[in-house]
């Protein structure tokens, strides 16, 4: 099924502080979109309002034309992953996964039992005895075997430990690749997961920023790297996002590309030039004042 979501001027306030100002976007193709923004940026209130949790104060979010707020037949084909609090949840793994059956109706229990294995849980231990890594385990597996049209991973691996994440990494681009549908990872780890994304959207005080490919958005920039004086001179009249120096060294991260003579120039001046990281550059864009 294709799936098409269209944010028109999306806004949403708790009180009189305004969480989302006008967004408009749109998912169409069936990917792995980053949504990253730093804390308080507004990226689970806007998930929120894509997974019918919450309506918004005023414009649009339709998913296939529709509004997703309180409606049955858009609840079933989003999957909204978050750090659940299980402390009063009685049931053990199987038994949740039997009710998780019963209303994702492409959900898929042979690929569950596989992920329940891989993540190494026990079937029958209650859930609210899990570590909360283990947990959290639980939630991607729900979220990856229910194999909803519109997947969302809000901040899904907390308490992971780095060898589980890495698990739910390979998991998640092998079924993608599989199953491929839209895909949503909200994050603070951009370096960890930069690698997974197709399209990133950043978010920053409640404004989205930027929507583009992630390849197109790397090559928005480049580190230049080697002797100080030599980097001084070379970066001078350039736009800096970052600048290191250890010793004489220095690496100087700079926005925009480079022309075939500046490479050249930059290769007999002895500088390596590299890529950018879509770290350097996230927190660029949201810094105090940009
Ligand atoms: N229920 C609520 N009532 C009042 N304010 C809220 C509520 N939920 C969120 N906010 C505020 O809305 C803003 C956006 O919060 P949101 O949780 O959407 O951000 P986030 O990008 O997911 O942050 P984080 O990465 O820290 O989880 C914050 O200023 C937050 O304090």
């Amino acid at each position: 099924m294709t799936l098409t979501v269209e944010a028109t001027d999306l806004s949403l306030t708790y009180g009189g502080h305004h969480a989302l100002q006008k967004l408009s976007f749109r998912l169409s193709d069936k990917k792995i979109y980053g949504f990253l923004g730093r804390n308080g940026a507004g990226k689970t209130s806007l998930l929120s309002i894509l997974a019918s949790f919450r309506e918004q104060t005023s414009g649009s979010l339709t998913i296939n034309e529709e509004a997703p707020f309180e409606n049955p037949n858009v609840m079933q084909q989003v999957a909204f992953i978050y750090s659940k609090d299980y402390k009063d949840e009685s049931d053990n793994v199987k038994e949740i996964l039997e009710g998780v059956e019963r209303y994702r109706p492409y959900f898929d229990k042979e690929y569950a039992q596989h992920l329940i294995q891989k993540f190494n849980l026990p079937l029958t231990k209650k859930v609210k005895e899990f570590s909360k890594g283990m947990q959290s385990a639980l939630n991607v597996t729900i979220g990856l075997a229910s194999r909803a049209p519109i997947t969302i991973f809000d901040e899904a691996y907390l308490g992971m430990d780095a060898p589980t994440r890495e698990i739910f990494y390979q998991e998640l681009l092998e079924d993608q690749a599989n199953h491929p549908r839209i895909m949503i990872i909200s994050t603070h780890l951009v370096s960890e997961m930069d690698y997974l994304f197709d399209e990133v959207l950043i978010l920053h005080k409640g404004s989205l920023v930027l929507q583009e490919e992630y390849e197109s958005l790397i090559s928005k920039g480049v580190s230049i790297t080697g002797a100080a004086s030599e980097v001084d001179e070379f970066v001078h009249s350039m736009k800096l996002l970052n600048v290191q120096q250890l010793g004489n060294t220095k690496s100087v991260m700079i926005y925009g590309e480079l022309t075939e003579r500046e490479r050249k120039n930059a290769q007999q001046s002895g500088l390596e030039v590299g890529p950018i990281s879509l770290q350097d550059l996230f927190i660029h864009l949201t810094e105090e004042g940009n």
